[in-house]
């Protein structure tokens, strides 16, 4: 395993004094995609930003492909691409001369067939001479990933990508970013959209509060802290749960017509059949029964929550 992305002992304290990264370590694999995840103002896109040298880091370390993000300024730069979360400038220029442009402010040669690959895989070939100003916001959002990929980075940074975006554009570029995984291209995308991160991520990181909490392979993740929970439901509402069933920690719902209950789903014996041996002999009566497994999203809350 290569590591491309390596930030050490990352903090930002901005003017003013407010704390928004405490030494944050990170090491980020080549080729991999890994999601940031964090709630609203956790510290996802100083990170990024201070990574991209748009932001400066009051203390710590950041290397890009073994190249130091400020004395190696340009090679670290170079290897970045970066998906911002607007689009704000150059309005009047054509969407093929901006992302032309965009390649050779990197020092890249004239590559117009890359161009139109990227064009292309964005849907964007048919608008290549539209002003900018002419396009939707869904294909100003493509033309935001059509300039970060114009220099052929071997890093591509998405801050919160899909925002708003509509079902389309997210899946055009859940398929770009695979492909792009497929070239070996690292990808770091941040998201409070917990469905992102679980259909895209290999590893995931939640951070909260300037803190990285938790860095996880996704499956390994899920299969932890994913909890399963059996629901009966009953012949008859009940009030209360009665007393011989106490040990299973049986949650009512509101109406009394089906009791839950939470399990490891990684213990051999989860008590399943001990549970509904017990149910019948406490003459509770059940109609069906079935299972759900958390979801990314109520491992995320609970992590926050903590
Ligand atoms: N230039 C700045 N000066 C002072 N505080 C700032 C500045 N930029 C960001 N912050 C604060 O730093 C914290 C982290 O902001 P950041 O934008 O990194 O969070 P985020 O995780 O990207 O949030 P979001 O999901 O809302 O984009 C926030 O509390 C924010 O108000």
């Amino acid at each position: 395993m290569t590591t491309m992305l390596s930030v050490s002992n990352l903090s930002k304290v901005y003017e003013g004094g407010f704390t928004a990264l405490k030494a944050v370590d990170l090491d980020i694999r080549r080729g991999e995609i890994f999601a940031l995840l964090g709630p609203n103002g956790a510290g996802k896109t100083t990170l990024i930003s201070i990574v991209c040298g748009l932001v400066n880091a009051s203390t710590g370390t950041v290397k890009v492909g073994g190249h130091d993000i400020v004395t190696d300024y340009r090679a670290a730069r170079s290897l970045i691409g970066l998906v911002p979360q607007e689009l704000t400038t150059e309005a009047f220029e054509s969407v093929f001369s901006a992302v032309s442009f965009t390649r050779g402010l990197f020092g890249k040669p004239a590559d117009p067939a890359y161009i139109e690959k990227v064009l292309r895989s964005l849907s964007l070939w048919d608008k290549r001479n539209h002003k900018i100003m002419t396009l939707s916001g869904g294909m100003k959002r493509r033309l935001l990933i059509a300039k970060a990929l114009s220099h052929e980075p071997r890093v591509l940074f998405l801050d919160e990508p899909t925002a708003g975006v509509d079902v389309e554009l997210r899946r055009d570029m859940w398929n770009l970013v695979r492909g792009l995984r497929e070239d070996g291209v690292t990808v770091i995308l941040t998201t409070h959209y917990i469905e992102e991160a679980e259909e895209m991520a290999d590893r995931i990181g939640v951070i909260t509060h300037g803190e990285i909490i938790l860095v996880e392979d996704k499956a390994t993740l899920m299969h932890k802290l994913g909890k399963k929970q059996l629901t009966v439901h009953l012949h008859e509402p009940i009030d209360t749960v009665p007393e011989a069933l106490a040990a299973y920690a049986l949650e009512r719902t509101d109406d009394g017509h089906a009791l839950t209950y939470t399990y490891d789903a990684e213990r051999e014996h989860p008590g399943i059949a001990d549970l509904l041996a017990d149910l019948n002999a406490a003459g509770v009566g059940f109609k069906d029964v079935n299972t759900t497994q958390s979801s990314l999203e109520d491992i995320f809350v609970s992590l926050v929550k903590q």
